[in-house]
């Protein structure tokens, strides 16, 4: 099959290219919503360094959608089937490690081209097929909550029992989307959210307390933390996350940083804290999370929450306006009506 891939070749430079495509024993899915995320962002505008850049270009860029199925070799899934495409590709399998930390997995969007496609041609176990009436701008970024339900998992493995109160840091995408999971799954506990914005963080309607990490003041300290900042903004979090948790914590790490985060090893051993750090997720958190769209459909209003434009694709230009506009969003998450 002739297949159109849409590459960045040099930071805000997209171009299409035409590849040959064997489809025989896969599954042909037309993306149909895609959702730009920061790492999306740090190639688009040249944030990482040149080699890692000189190493991953030219390549599509996207690692959040979904699309409908147009057929499928392997006899699983119906032309017609909505589905949610999975980015990860593991080539192996390991008795103790995930298939997102195998350093042999392939993951699209990161050194593999990526969604921004005229089809993806994948296997069948690289596809999950969504609940009827999952709105598609919501399921776009299902990539992004499996992300956080599997950190929720890991946090689930090795933090200890207590867990009245938990912290998220970050008022973003990640720190909302973790907070509700978190919300949900540890109904007992206190879900506190620390941020710098008073406008997002008004948004985060289920959770138990909020606060501006300028005026913690008083603020009750946490029994485990989940850092959802990210880049120069991790610095602060890690290091209030240490000043405000108890001794014996876990601290879930999320958030990507391009320069190395000097973190108070001395206050780390005194409280004998545990931090761990979590990325990308697999089929099984995409299964759990549309599981969770099937048995708790709220979900998906309050996920709606961070749908904060959507973008119609069907030429070059549309997709780079996506890109710039999701630059200056005020919060949110930019999805793409992909017709391209
Ligand atoms: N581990 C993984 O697999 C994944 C990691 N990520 C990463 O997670 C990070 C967050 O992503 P996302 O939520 O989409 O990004 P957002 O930009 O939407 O959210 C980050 C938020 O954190 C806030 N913030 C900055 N500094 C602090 C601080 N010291 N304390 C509390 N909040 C702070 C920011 O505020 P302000 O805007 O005012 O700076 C912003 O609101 C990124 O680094 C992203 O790359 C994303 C997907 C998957
Ligand atoms: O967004 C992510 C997963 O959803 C990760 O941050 C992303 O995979 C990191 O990849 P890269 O090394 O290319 O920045
Ligand atoms: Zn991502």
């Amino acid at each position: 099959m002739l297949n159109t891939v849409y590459r960045l070749v040099a930071p805000r430079t997209i171009v299409p290219v035409v590849v040959s495509q064997d489809t025989a024993g896969k599954v042909v899915v037309r993306p149909t919503h895609l959702s730009i995320c920061n790492a999306d962002q740090r190639y688009y505008q040249g944030i990482r360094s040149k080699e890692v850049l000189d190493e991953k270009l030219p390549m599509a860029l996207i690692h959040e959608g979904i699309g409908r199925v147009v057929s499928d070799d392997s006899g699983t899934f119906k032309p017609g089937d909505n589905v949610v495409m999975l980015p990860n590709a593991p080539v192996e399998k390991d008795d103790y490690v995930a298939e997102n930390y195998l350093r042999s997995s392939k993951f699209c969007g990161s050194g593999f081209d990526g969604f921004m496609q005229e089809s993806m041609v994948l296997p069948p176990e690289r596809v999950v097929l969504l609940p009827q009436g999952a709105t598609s701008e919501v399921a776009a970024f299902t990539e992004l909550v499996s992300v956080a339900m599997h950190a929720i998992s890991r946090f689930d493995a090795i933090a200890h029992g207590r867990r009245d109160r938990i912290g998220v840091w970050g008022d973003g995408n990640m720190g909302y989307i973790v907070s509700l999971l978190l919300r949900l799954r540890h109904p007992d506990s206190k879900v506190v959210v620390f941020g710098r914005n008073a406008l997002k963080l008004n948004d985060f309607t289920f959770v138990d307390e909020t606060h501006l990490v300028g005026d913690v003041a008083g603020v009750q300290l946490v029994d485990h933390a989940f850092e959802c900042a990210g880049g120069e903004g991790s610095v602060a979090a890690i290091e209030q996350i240490i000043d405000l948790i108890n001794p014996e914590g876990t601290v879930s790490l999320l958030g990507v940083s391009e320069n190395n985060v000097p973190i108070s090893t001395r206050m780390v051993l005194e409280k004998g804290l545990r931090l761990f750090g979590s990325s990308r997720s697999g089929r099984k958190d995409f299964e759990d999370t549309v599981e969770l769209y099937r048995e708790r459909p709220e979900v998906l209003d309050y996920l709606s929450a961070l749908v904060c434009s959507v973008n119609e694709a069907a030429q070059i230009a549309d997709i780079s306006r996506a890109f710039e506009d999701d630059i200056h969003k005020p919060m949110g998450k930019t999805v793409i009506k992909w017709n391209m």
